[in-house]
């Protein structure tokens, strides 16, 4: 970036071109603010040459607009125009409400941040595709829409128009592909997504550990399942820390949906049908904050978005692609009893994101210690796991820690809100300290011992009660088979 970024000044944010290139599995999501430089977000995924037949190819060219359209978050939040403008293909009535859907909620934290309001002001223009203009660039360029003209085996894919709503595969339509029975499970290097792949492992259904980035911490956990493994590339245009750096507005992104688009577009690659996540259901639950009501920091986590977007997938990108989070029927507690049945990953695993910076410091250990995951994971282990256990994982005990008060108050809404973290339920929060509060072992601890005294006698039994929050819930996206089955593994 040459001039000095001028957020307020900028008119338009434009989704310029996106384009795969099925020779070597290296796709490219183009951006860019008015006539600006391109901003370019490179995605790579392993396993090519892929040879893809006329319908896989229609599939995996709506699979990449997509998420050339979801990612576009990134950027998009850098200024917050008035208009947004698509150059290169047009979207359907349905694409746009998907898009509003995402950028208004998985913006909700970041637009409370700054002072903004986003409702009723992101507006994704529905119809054809705009003629070229001086200010579209490289948007509407030949280059990248003649590789279309070649064969399909590995021909280069960019975002050809999809149809619009009422015109040739329109919605509802999106073709089964005869997609191989297989997940692509995505993994987060914490308990979650270790979890689900246990399940399926007992199940007896073929997964693929997968992962988006370089992160040493997840390959580790990936290779400590012994199963096979994908590993993805994402590099963010690098032209966007130097806009932060320029006073851009910067912020939380749903990035969980842009993780999602990325893995639905590798399992079409790879032709295979499962597309598996691991979003509970406590994560559809944000921070309720004085004056301003819900604001969910994991909004991408929630059902509202895994139900919108798998919908969206089956109905226009495979009918037999299979978007689903396996843990959603369970709350977080439910998941950290389930996390601690096996010591397989204790010493591999680690929730605390301060690991996952893209930029800047990681903690010195796999734990910080003192953030809200490592505060709520260490809370929601401890009624399941014996204490030498958890100490051991953490390396200290948190909760005789009385520095950590105020982290605590705020995961069990005491004087605060929830923190705008990946946390479980402030009544999650509570009924697992009530439950530590009834255990020897634990209840001369000093915020366990603090609660009893201070915090409990506030609250009513029936709200710290820890076995209602245990029992699977109905709302759910997997396939039916699967759930009966994975129903009775859980209870058991
Ligand atoms: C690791 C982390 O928590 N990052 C959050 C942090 O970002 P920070 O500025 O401190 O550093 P970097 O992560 O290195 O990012 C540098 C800048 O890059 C931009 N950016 C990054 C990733 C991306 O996908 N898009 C981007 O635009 C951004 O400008 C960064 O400043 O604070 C940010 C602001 O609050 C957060 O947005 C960063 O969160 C990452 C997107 C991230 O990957 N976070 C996950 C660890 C995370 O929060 N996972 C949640 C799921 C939440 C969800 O789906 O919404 C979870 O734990 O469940
Ligand atoms: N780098 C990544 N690549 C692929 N999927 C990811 C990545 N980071 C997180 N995920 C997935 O996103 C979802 C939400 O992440 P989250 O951090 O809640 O899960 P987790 O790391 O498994 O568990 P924990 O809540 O203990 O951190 C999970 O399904 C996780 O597998």
């Amino acid at each position: 970036m040459s001039a000095q970024f001028q957020r307020d000044a900028v008119r338009a944010f434009r989704f310029v071109r996106c384009h795969l290139d099925a020779a070597t599995g290296i796709a490219e999501l183009v951006y860019a603010f008015d006539d600006g430089p391109e901003l370019i977000e490179t995605i790579t995924i392993p396993g090519a040459p892929f040879v893809l037949d006329g319908a896989r190819e229609h599939a995996v060219r709506q699979a990449l607009r997509l998420l050339h359209l979801i990612a576009g978050v990134s950027y998009y939040k850098a200024a917050v125009p008035e208009e947004i403008r698509i150059d290169s293909y047009a979207i359907d009535a349905d694409a746009a409400a998907l898009l509003e859907l995402i950028y208004v909620n998985g913006l909700g934290e970041f637009a409370y941040r700054n002072g903004l309001n986003l409702h009723g002001k992101i507006k994704f223009p529905v119809g054809p595709s705009p003629q070229p203009s001086p200010a579209s660039g490289r948007g509407s360029n030949s280059v990248d829409a003649s590789a279309l003209d070649g064969p399909s085996s590995t021909a280069d894919l960019d975002g050809l128009p999809l149809p619009l709503a009422g015109e040739g595969r329109g919605e509802g339509q999106a073709p089964a592909l005869g997609l191989r029975e297989h997940a692509l499970v995505a993994i987060g290097g914490g308990k979650d997504s270790l979890v689900s792949i246990e399940a399926l492992r007992a199940l007896g259904i073929e997964q693929t550990v997968t992962w988006i980035g370089g992160s040493q911490l997840i390959a580790a956990c990936a290779a400590r399942t012994e199963l096979p493994t994908l590993n993805l590339g994402r590099a963010l245009a690098p032209q966007l820390f130097e806009l932060n750096r320029q006073g851009a507005y910067n912020g939380h992104i749903p990035v969980t949906v842009v993780n999602s688009a990325i893995m639905v577009l590798a399992a079409l690659l790879h032709g295979v049908d499962q597309v598996v996540f691991s979003n509970e259901r406590s994560a559809s639950y944000g921070s309720l904050i004085e004056g301003t009501g819900e604001v969910n920091h994991q909004w991408s986590k929630g059902w509202a978005c895994e139900q919108a977007f798998g919908d969206y997938v089956q109905r226009h990108v495979a009918a037999d692609l299979h978007y689903y989070s396996l843990l959603r029927p369970l709350s977080e507690l439910a998941v950290a009893r389930q996390f601690a049945r096996t010591d397989r990953y204790d010493a591999h695993f680690s929730s605390c994101n301060r690991n996952f910076h893209i930029l800047g410091e990681r903690p010195a250990s796999r734990w910080c210690g003192v953030c809200p995951k490592c505060h709520f994971v260490f809370l929601a282990l401890a009624p399941f796991m014996t204490k030498p256990r958890l100490v051991g994982i953490f390396g200290r005990n948190l909760l005789d820690d009385p520095g950590q008060t105020e982290g605590y108050d705020a995961l069990l809404e005491y004087r605060n809100h929830k923190p705008f973290e990946c946390v479980g339920e402030g009544r999650e929060s509570r009924a697992a300290m009530a439950a530590l509060s009834e255990r020897p072992e634990w209840r001369e601890d000093a915020l366990v011992e603090r609660f009893a005294r201070e915090i409990r006698p506030q609250l009513g039994d029936d709200d710290l009660r820890i076995e209602p929050l245990l029992t699977l819930d109905d709302e759910q996206r997997l396939p039916p088979r699967l759930w009966e089955r994975l129903r009775a593994y859980f209870a058991a």
